[in-house]
């Protein structure tokens, strides 16, 4: 017998990690049917900790996007609960789970995604602007400071580099102050300096501004800058690492017998 999940968070906390940001409970993801069903998340059950870097690892299949998607509401699930702060996602129709994914989540993704016909400002005030929302000027400041972007608000992202549109990409999410950020392997286009760029970005991010981040990445070196490592295989969480170090990781990795991985 599973537990009886409440249909609240309120209040949640884990043991030692402080009030929680998100929370998935006894989720389980299936796609297909009969021979083609593939079991993409079973039963999974986690909490993500407020103002906290967590990081997804896992190989290739292992549920990784899926789960993160189905956190940020971009994905259904076929069983069990999601929660984004106090809120349980199930319980929301479309338009409110699109206005709670617009006011309260940002997202970074691997490839930029920004728009190429705006600049790099139009691009990081867009989410506030279709929100019909006005941005709090010092706080924009200080994310375009942050990020180093000042000298290329007026740039197209085609007179970018890829490490600074991913910084415009990190802007934009950061912009809004949203109560999480998702971000699907975002140093997975840029070439290593770039890639330290943005993880010490979205570190400092977490360390001085409270940002909570999840980020999903196959890279053991782009996990050492989380607080915490989810290690997921074939839909499951089966392990957790605080305070990790790309050797730690990739040791843990090894340990897991999963293929493809490789230091970096
Ligand atoms: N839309 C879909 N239709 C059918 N199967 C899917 C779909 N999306 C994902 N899957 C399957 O669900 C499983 C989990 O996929 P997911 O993309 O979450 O893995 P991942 O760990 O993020 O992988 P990767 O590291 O390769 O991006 C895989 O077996 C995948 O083939």
């Amino acid at each position: 017998m599973k537990n009886t999940a409440p249909t609240s968070a309120e209040g949640l906390e884990q043991p030692g990690a402080g009030p929680l940001a998100a929370q998935v409970r006894e989720i389980s993801k299936i796609y297909g049917t009969g021979d083609a069903e593939v079991i993409a998340l079973d039963h999974v059950t986690v909490g993500i900790p407020k103002s906290r870097f967590t990081a997804i690892m896992g190989p290739s299949g292992s549920g990784k996007s899926t789960l993160m998607h189905c956190m940020a509401g971009l994905d259904s699930i076929d069983s069990g609960q999601v929660f984004l702060g106090d809120v349980e996602l199930s319980r929301l129709d479309d338009k409110r789970l699109t206005r709670l994914r617009r006011d309260k989540v940002g997202f970074v993704f691997q490839a930029f995604n920004l728009v190429p016909t705006l600049t790099a400002l139009e691009n990081i005030t867009l989410p506030m602007d279709i929100a019909g929302r006005k941005p709090d000027t010092n706080w924009l400041d200080h994310v375009i400071d942050t990020v180093g972007l000042r000298p290329r608000l007026k740039h197209r992202p085609s007179e970018l580099s890829g490490g600074q549109q991913q910084r415009v990409a990190c802007a934009r999410a950061l912009a809004g102050r949203p109560e999480i950020i998702f971000a699907d392997e975002p140093t997975g286009n840029l070439d290593s300096r770039s890639g330290a760029e943005i993880l010490s970005f979205l570190r400092n991010s977490v360390q001085e501004m409270g940002q909570t981040i999840v980020m999903v990445t196959h890279d053991p070196a782009a996990a050492a800058y989380s607080d915490e490592v989810l290690f997921l295989t074939d839909g499951r969480i089966v392990d957790q690492m605080v305070e990790p170090t790309a050797e730690k990781v990739l040791e843990r990795m090894k340990g897991f017998d999963l293929p493809g991985v490789t230091a970096s």
